[in-house]
């Protein structure tokens, strides 16, 4: 019987090693993975360092964490290695060789002498005409013999990709649909820097092609891109990837998140105490719809992505909506993980109390900042808003009163405690509640008073009911 082969879809993340990743680079990572995942295929990691002045390895470490941290664990790349490696592009060098060779050989690619002034030259003067800048194609036509002396004799050259004439190139985009290019539109572009290094088009088209990557997902800023890589995969025999561009992340300023322009990183969002299941739960629901509107961890993610729910408008970086999955996640976290997340925020807190302590502001916090204002509130000194000290001017003293003189015979007990202070001052609801939350919190809002309460413990409790009496 013969065996129904079924192509594995491959998808990937290729970044280039030049800063911390923001969340506009790792919606890409995430939508890359969970589409892979949603049907069983691989997600490949690809580091595109071939840039040695702006990349650091430093950053190379950095992405991984980052990744890791996510829960976007590759199946092929650096750590894990597979069957197409190296997976980072600066030790590619003689891979690229090979098809350098053949392009020159078929006399698709040509050396190009000119100077950087030269086309600086050549482009003002196409500006100033109103013609689009493009290379005009000065070294196209060197001969092949003169080429080669002036390569020997060691003039400095880039490789161009010779673009043929007349062409439509044409592609079906994943998100935006049919897209045509007029290869005219296109001047012979560098493929090799005279450096030697690879460019851009040239070594993400061939590492796609030779990693075996089915489906590639990008920013819309690679669209341009993909008529000239399909140029190049063509003329190599290599075979073309399916394209997905997608809409940018903006900011704030309506711009794109860019590690160059310093868009917040996930690193900073980490520091700041975000989770990681809040972060891919929002990055999911960014550009795409989910039929479920709860938290979902990796794998259900992943069950529930569908490529045609993409949308193909601008998203805008939204902390509003990471603060709702912040507060689905940390709901999700477990009492013990708690203090670990919160770390040095509970600093005002003895250790001893420190679980209990933490259950009872969960509810109430977002990040570890919230944390280190409750600890200082219940803990320390707490910061009187004006809206505590209104609540405390208006409150009978006799409810103070009575408050500390119910006190010893209700330890920790807040149920037993309030109703015996309501029934000897006379006051029962919001005001007998708000005035005694203001005077043990600060605040006229925060964490359950049951628990708050025992918390404080009867010495602090009456220390702040005498300073509540002595504020009015
Ligand atoms: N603002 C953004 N929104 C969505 N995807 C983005 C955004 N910026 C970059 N990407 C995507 O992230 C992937 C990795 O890109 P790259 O490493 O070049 O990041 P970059 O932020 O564009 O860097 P740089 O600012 O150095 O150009 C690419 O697919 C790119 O399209
Ligand atoms: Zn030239």
């Amino acid at each position: 019987m013969l065996a129904m082969s079924k192509a594995i879809v491959k998808t990937r993340f290729a970044p280039s090693p030049t800063g911390q990743l923001h969340l506009g680079n790792l919606r890409t990572a995430l939508f890359s993975a969970l589409h892979a995942w949603s049907v069983g295929g691989n997600f490949l990691l690809r580091i595109e360092d071939t840039d040695a002045e702006r990349s650091q390895a430093a950053y190379t470490q950095a992405l991984q964490a980052d990744l890791h941290w996510l829960g976007l664990h590759w199946q092929e790349g650096p750590e894990v290695g597979g069957p197409a490696g190296p997976y980072l592009q600066s030790e590619r060098a003689a891979v690229y060789a090979g098809y350098y060779r053949q392009l020159r050989a078929g006399g698709q690619a040509y050396p190009c002498f000119c100077t950087q002034e030269q086309l600086a030259a050549t482009r003002a003067a196409q500006r100033a005409s109103g013609r689009p800048p493009r290379y005009p194609g000065t070294c196209a036509h060197v001969s092949a013999d003169e080429a080669a002396a002036r390569v020997s004799a060691g003039e400095p050259h880039t490789l161009r990709f010779r673009v043929p004439a007349g062409e439509l190139i044409e592609f079906d985009d994943l998100v935006r649909g049919p897209q045509a290019f007029r290869s005219d539109d296109i001047g012979d572009f560098v493929i090799r820097r005279t450096d030697g290094t690879p460019a851009f088009f040239f070594c993400n088209a061939v590492d796609d092609a030779l990693m075996g990557v089915t489906h590639v997902w990008r920013g819309e800023d690679h669209i341009s891109n993909t008529p000239r890589q399909l140029l190049i995969l063509r003329a190599l025999g290599l075979r073309e990837p399916r394209y997905g561009h997608m809409a940018l992340i903006v900011g704030d300023d309506g711009a794109p998140l860019s590690k160059r322009h310093g868009a917040m990183s996930l690193d900073g969002l980490r520091e700041l105490g975000y989770l990681p299941l809040a972060i891919t739960n929002y990055l999911a629901r960014l550009g795409h719809s989910y039929a479920e509107d709860g938290l979902l961890d990796m794998q259900a993610l992943a069950a529930g992505f569908d490529p045609a729910r993409l949308g193909k408008a601008a998203a805008r970086f939204d902390r509003t909506q990471l603060d709702h999955w912040q507060r689905l996640a940390l709901a999700a976290t477990a009492d013990a993980d708690l203090a670990h997340w919160a770390g040095a925020a509970c600093a005002a807190v003895p250790e001893a109390r420190r679980g209990e302590f933490l259950a009872a502001v969960r509810d109430n916090v977002l990040l570890p900042e919230d944390v280190r204002f409750w600890a200082q509130a219940l803990f320390a000194e707490p910061a009187f808003e004006p809206a505590a000290q209104s609540e405390l001017a208006a409150a009978p003293v006799a409810l103070f009163e009575a408050a500390l003189q119910c006190l010893p015979a209700h330890d920790g007990d807040f149920r037993g405690w309030t109703k015996a202070v309501g029934a000897a001052a006379g006051v029962k609801g919001r005001a007998l509640f708000m005035p005694l939350r203001a005077a043990l919190t600060g605040h006229t809002h925060g964490p359950e008073m049951a628990r708050v309460f025992p918390l404080l413990g009867q010495q602090r409790v009456a220390q702040r009911l005498r300073a509540a009496l002595a504020r009015i």
